[in-house]
């Protein structure tokens, strides 16, 4: 059986507070790109491991054990003691991107197994099980356009389409580590509430829709803050850090012509017209 865990971006992303166990508050908006990995599984019949992990494509840092989907197959065996299981992932998401590749892969994991193994799970099981595999997982169970909250992971869904506009996503060859982006930021509650800006039309989200890592990633990595410059420069409507970066898109309208930028050696490009989720 196979699947495509996909890609998100985060439109707008506010740190509100610190909380006592160490992880923050936080708003933002995910919304699916379709960046896509390649994820499939078979029941493994010969050894007696009870999973095989084969990798291709981008290479992902550390042993099986600590990869996600791994992980996310270990979390269902504990409670419905599956069959071994061979897995096959094609890495094609960059990691330390801002742009969820590993919680993809986790949460389309659960998906997968659920389908194969015939679990029965619902969707709200499921995004409970994702939840414990990293804050922002439990979004790729439905994978739809959602506002988040909490520590990004108490979601409603938001009536919000990008249909009509282009992305340009540039990923630099910077990795951004999460814990260390939110060990730099001092936490504040924003202006206006990013649900109210999203409501806005995209032409009128510069400026108000923002995204508080870029304070802290930036002035340490300025070749991010310059990608970002260059999206303006192109005619981009919108254009961001996603997460805790180092990704940044550009929104485009429709019938505007991206040119081929040099962003450096060993950049990640994506471009693409949204189409309807
Ligand atoms: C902040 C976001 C926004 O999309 O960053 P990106 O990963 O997309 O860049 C995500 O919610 C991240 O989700 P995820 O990448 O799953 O985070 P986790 O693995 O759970 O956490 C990594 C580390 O980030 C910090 N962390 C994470 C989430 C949060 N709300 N507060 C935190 O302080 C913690 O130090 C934690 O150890
Ligand atoms: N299947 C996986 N794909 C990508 N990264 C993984 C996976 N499993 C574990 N990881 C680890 O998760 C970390 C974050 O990866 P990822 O979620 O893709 O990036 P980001 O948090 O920037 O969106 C990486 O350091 C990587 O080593």
């Amino acid at each position: 059986m196979l699947t495509f865990p996909n890609a998100k971006i985060n439109l707008g992303l506010n740190i509100t507070e610190k909380r006592p166990d160490g992880y923050h508050n936080l708003e933002t908006i995910f919304y699916p790109v379709l960046i896509e990995d390649a994820l499939e599984i078979n029941i493994l019949n010969e050894g007696n491991g009870k999973f095989r992990l084969h990798q291709a494509g981008l290479e992902i840092e550390g042993e099986a054990e600590s990869n996600l989907v791994v992980k996310a197959y270990k979390l269902l065996d504990d409670r419905f003691n599956l069959p071994p299981v061979e897995i096959h992932l094609f890495k094609h998401i960059p990691s330390g991107a801002g742009l969820g590749g590993g919680s993809a892969d986790a949460a389309f994991m659960l998906k997968l197994l659920n389908n194969k193994f015939e679990l029965g799970l619902p969707d709200d099981t499921l995004e409970e099980y994702a939840a414990k595999l990293g804050a922002d997982c439990a979004f790729f169970i439905r994978n739809r356009p959602t506002y988040a909250e909490g520590i990004g992971n108490i979601f409603s869904p938001l009536p919000l389409s990008l249909k009509g506009y282009q992305i340009w996503l540039v990923k630099p060859d910077i990795f951004v580590s999460t814990r260390d982006a939110f060990a730099k930021i001092k936490p504040h509650h924003p202006e206006m509430s990013l649900k109210e800006i999203a409501r806005l039309p995209v032409e009128e989200w510069n400026g108000r829709m923002v995204n508080d890592f870029e304070e802290s990633v930036f002035p340490q990595f300025p070749a991010i803050g310059e990608i970002k410059k260059e999206m303006y420069r192109q005619g981009a409507v919108y254009a961001s850090m996603s997460g805790s970066g180092s990704s940044v898109y550009g929104l485009f309208k429709e019938d505007a012509v991206l040119p081929e930028v040099d962003f450096g050696e060993k950049v990640f490009v994506y471009k693409s017209q949204f189409t309807d989720i």
